[in-house]
This record gives C-alpha cells, sequence and structure tokens, in this order.
C-alpha cells in the first residue's frame, strides 16, 4: 500500500512567555529567554492512500499543529515528514489574506499551487459559486465573517482537486447548509480515494466521514487505529476528563507532559495501537471477564444483545429475549461500563446467548441456601415457573388461584436479591416449578388464619 503520509517523531516547541518583555527580550538579548513548550513531542502516524483519517483530543492536544505540519503551513522543530502528493488545508483561518479581496485570493492560491493564469480564469467562477460569495467576491476579506471565511477557503481547496486534502474544523462555522453541501464533497472526494485528514470535535461527523482516527493527547498520539476501536474509548475518556476537577485536569496534563518522548511505547491490540504506559485505555479496550451468579430479566427498552462487550458490529436484536429470566455467571467490564452473559441455564458455558449491557437488566444475586427437603402449603397467589423468578414466557401456572391448599414438596431453596424461593412438585402433578416464598405456608393453621383474615 502507498504511503501518503508518514511522519516519524515530529516534535514542535514553541515558546512560552510569561510577558511581551520577556518575548522582546528574548528576541534582541542573547541569553534565552520563555519556556520552552512542546506542542506535539515525538508523533509517528502513517496514513495510506485513500485513508480518511480523523484527528480527535481535547483542545491543546495538537490536532492544528500536527495539520499544519503536514499542509507544508508550519515547520516542525525536528522529525520527519513525508507526504506523497499535492496537500490542501481548508481552515477558518488558513491561508488567506486579509486585505486582498475574495477573488485576489482565488488568484493567489492558485498561482502559489502552480496553476496557470488561463487555468485560474477556468476555476475562479466555479470556485465563486461554490463558495456562495456572489457580490462579497471583490470586498476585502477582512470584511467576511469566519463563515464565509471557511466557505471561500473551502471551495478553493476543493475545486484546486488536491491529492490530500486537510479539513481543520472548516465544518464547524457557517451555516448548516454549507456544511451538508461540504461534507457531500468530502464524500465525493472519498470515493474518488483521495486521502484526507479531518479535524473535528464532532464524533458524529467523525463516525459518518472518517476511517481511521489518530488521538492525539498533549502534543503525544495516545491510540490509532480504525474508528470503531478508537472512538468508544475516546469517548469514555471524555466522559471522565468533564468530570475531573481544574486541579484534578492540572494533574493529569502536567503528568503526560512531563514525559519523556522516547519512553512513548506503543502496543498494538489487534489493529489498534495504543500507548504502552496507558493500562486504563488498554483495560477499557479490552475487557475483564469475571465468575457472578445472578439472574437478569430484560428492561423494556433493552437494546442488543453481543458476541463480545468489545464488540460492536456482531450484535443482535434483543427484543425476542424479554420476559424471562436469564443465568448470568459471568460479569465484564469494558470502557466503565458492566456488561452480563446471558443464559438459559446456570452456567458460564453451556445455553450461552451472548452479553448485555447491565444497566438494561434488572438483576439480582442468586445463592443457593439448601437442598433440603420442606412441605408447605399452597396459598392460592401468585404463579409458578420453569425457572426461579421466571418471566411470562416461563410460567407453568399463570395464577396459582386453583392451587390454594395444595401440598408444596420442596428440594432446593434460594435467594435472588433478598427474596426466598423455592424449588419443588406441587400435590398432583410431576413437572418441577419455583414459587416464590409469599405464595407458600409451612402449616394449613396458617392458611385459615390467612383465609380467615381475609373474610
Ligand atoms: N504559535 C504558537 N505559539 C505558541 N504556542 C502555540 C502556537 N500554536 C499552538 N500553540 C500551542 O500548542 C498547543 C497545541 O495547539 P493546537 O492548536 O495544535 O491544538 P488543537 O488540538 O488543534 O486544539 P483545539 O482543539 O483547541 O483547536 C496548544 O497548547 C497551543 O496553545
Amino acid at each position: 500500500m502507498t504511503k501518503a503520509i508518514i511522519t516519524k517523531n515530529v516534535v514542535k516547541k514553541y515558546k512560552q512567555y510569561s510577558n511581551q518583555k520577556e518575548r522582546m527580550l528574548d528576541l534582541i538579548s542573547p541569553t534565552s529567554r520563555g519556556e520552552d513548550f512542546y506542542a506535539l513531542n515525538g508523533v509517528d502516524f502513517e496514513a495510506d492512500k485513500g485513508d480518511v483519517v480523523g484527528f480527535i483530543g481535547i483542545n491543546g492536544s495538537g490536532k492544528s499543529t500536527l495539520s499544519n505540519i503536514i499542509a507544508g503551513i508550519v515547520p516542525e522543530t525536528s522529525g520527519e515528514v513525508q507526504v506523497n502528493g499535492q496537500p490542501a488545508l481548508i481552515a477558518v483561518a488558513a491561508g488567506l489574506n486579509d486585505d486582498l479581496t475574495g477573488r485576489d485570493n482565488i488568484e493567489l492560491k492558485c498561482l502559489m499551487l502552480g496553476f496557470s493564469k488561463d487555468e485560474i480564469k477556468e476555476l475562479e467562477p466555479e470556485i465563486i459559486e461554490f463558495a456562495e460569495l456572489e457580490n462579497f467576491i471583490d470586498q476585502p476579506v477582512k470584511s467576511y465573517s469566519s463563515g464565509m471565511k471557511s466557505r471561500l477557503g473551502f471551495a478553493i481547496s476543493v475545486k484546486v482537486d488536491p491529492d490530500i486534502l486537510i479539513i481543520d474544523e472548516a465544518l464547524s462555522v457557517g451555516d448548516r447548509a454549507f456544511a451538508d453541501k461540504s461534507l457531500k464533497k468530502m464524500m465525493e472526494f472519498k470515493d474518488q480515494g483521495k486521502t484526507m485528514i479531518f479535524v473535528s470535535h464532532s464524533i458524529g461527523q467523525m463516525k459518518t466521514f472518517c476511517d481511521k482516527i489518530l488521538w492525539l493527547e498533549f502534543g503525544r498520539v495516545k491510540a490509532f487505529g480504525e474508528v470503531k476501536d478508537v472512538l468508544p474509548l475516546y469517548e469514555a475518556f471524555l466522559m471522565k476528563w468533564q468530570n475531573m476537577q481544574k486541579d484534578e485536569r492540572d494533574i493529569y496534563r502536567n503528568k503526560i507532559m512531563s514525559k519523556d518522548p522516547a519512553d512513548n511505547k506503543y502496543k498494538n491490540l489487534g489493529d489498534l495501537m495504543v500507548l504502552d504506559d496507558d493500562e486504563e485505555l488498554e483495560a477499557s479496550h479490552t475487557y475483564s471477564v469475571r465468575p457472578v451468579s445472578r439472574l437478569a430479566h430484560l428492561k423494556a427498552y433493552t437494546t442488543y444483545v453481543y458476541q463480545s462487550p468489545n464488540d460492536d458490529e456482531n450484535k443482535s436484536d434483543a427484543q425476542h429475549l424479554k420476559n424471562k429470566v436469564y443465568y448470568v455467571k459471568r460479569e465484564a467490564t469494558y470502557q466503565f461500563e458492566n456488561y452480563y452473559l446471558l443464559s438459559t441455564q446456570p452456567s458460564g458455558e453451556d445455553g450461552v446467548i451472548g452479553w448485555i449491557r447491565g444497566i438494561e437488566t434488572s438483576s439480582h444475586v442468586h445463592t443457593l441456601v439448601d437442598n433440603d427437603k420442606k412441605i408447605f402449603y399452597l396459598t392460592g397467589r401468585g404463579f409458578a415457573s420453569s425457572e426461579p423468578w421466571g418471566g411470562k414466557r416461563q410460567y407453568v401456572h399463570e395464577s396459582l388461584e386453583h392451587h390454594g391448599g395444595l401440598i408444596f414438596d420442596v428440594n432446593e431453596t434460594i435467594l435472588i436479591g433478598n427474596n426466598v424461593w423455592y424449588q419443588g412438585v406441587i400435590e398432583g402433578e410431576s413437572e418441577s416449578v419455583w414459587i416464590h416464598s409469599n405464595n407458600v405456608v409451612s402449616d394449613m393453621e396458617e392458611l385459615n388464619d390467612d383465609d380467615d383474615s381475609n373474610n
């Protein structure tokens, strides 16, 4: 596969000054002033020809810096950058000269990209039409709104037909209609097999548009891989980040930024590459399974049953599983969420159906009390089911109304949460059933007392 972009150990260092005076002194005095700040710190990244890669990361993680370096607009401090093809960057503030008119900017940008005057004459009306700037095209760009600038930048970049298109948050300004039109154009480019880099905070746009995701965190690559592998990890991280207090965020940021880039080691989890020292990230991609003993019913809104907790592709509708109770002998945590392995039998191997999100179930701990023989009498209330705490579809007797006073010959007692359930055989029947302890009494007299109090 031909590589369109390769970056190796790319570092971008800026100087940060506490005030303007320090900045001036740094320029004129031989002593170095200000503090070094690494916007990128050892970034290795490769895109194949035709890849559509989304750059994600919280503010200040280096997304724009890396896209500007790939576009050749900002030089790297050190490292290697190889771009095979003509890149074009679309960003709100990129490459437009504020003092020139829209038309002059079109000409300038096209000349810089090597177009002849005749070619530019041909392209110009198409660009103006795509940018929807009709009357403004001969006004200086400084009079444009950010949406208008972005439209002009987008129109020039797509009409010059670059090999590599880099779109930095350009769709987040301007109106919805233009964003849709731009997204359509980008889809066309994608279909043509062009390489694209897409920088956005919109998870939705990333999902619909990108194939792969590069997750940057304070200048380092945190993860790189397919959308389905990286985005859920990032979304889980964002939830954690949003719940952090400012001082917790500062500690986290300093910890990441103080690391030596030479220590950036990566581990491959299938096609996903993650930072080797990030155990939490690894744990949230893989999942840990623990033995457990629960019984579970599915809630009304239950969505899917998964083949494995970290596989969003292989899932099936869980609706048909409702109104039954299931055994849960395995529990897993994946990306801070609990999953249960549903089974029709009290086993983690036999009768297994699949994994379901814990919050989509009502479940209780299931414990054996004893297998002692006990004799009870049915009160005539409740139901009998083939499984303990059975659902409608597991009723043997939907109502025990006509069974009041019959003997219930019990051979197993269990606890489901705080509720006691008995397994046994009802007098005159052969099939074993489960009945809740509220619906039996241990001697006939209690039954008569019950009847008296009811009368
Ligand atoms: N010219 C510059 N001088 C000094 N620091 C800079 C400069 N450009 C960027 N930085 C710093 O580098 C870091 C990365 O910035 P960058 O714009 O690449 O992040 P980003 O991930 O694109 O952020 P956002 O999501 O906010 O657009 C930030 O801390 C930023 O302040």
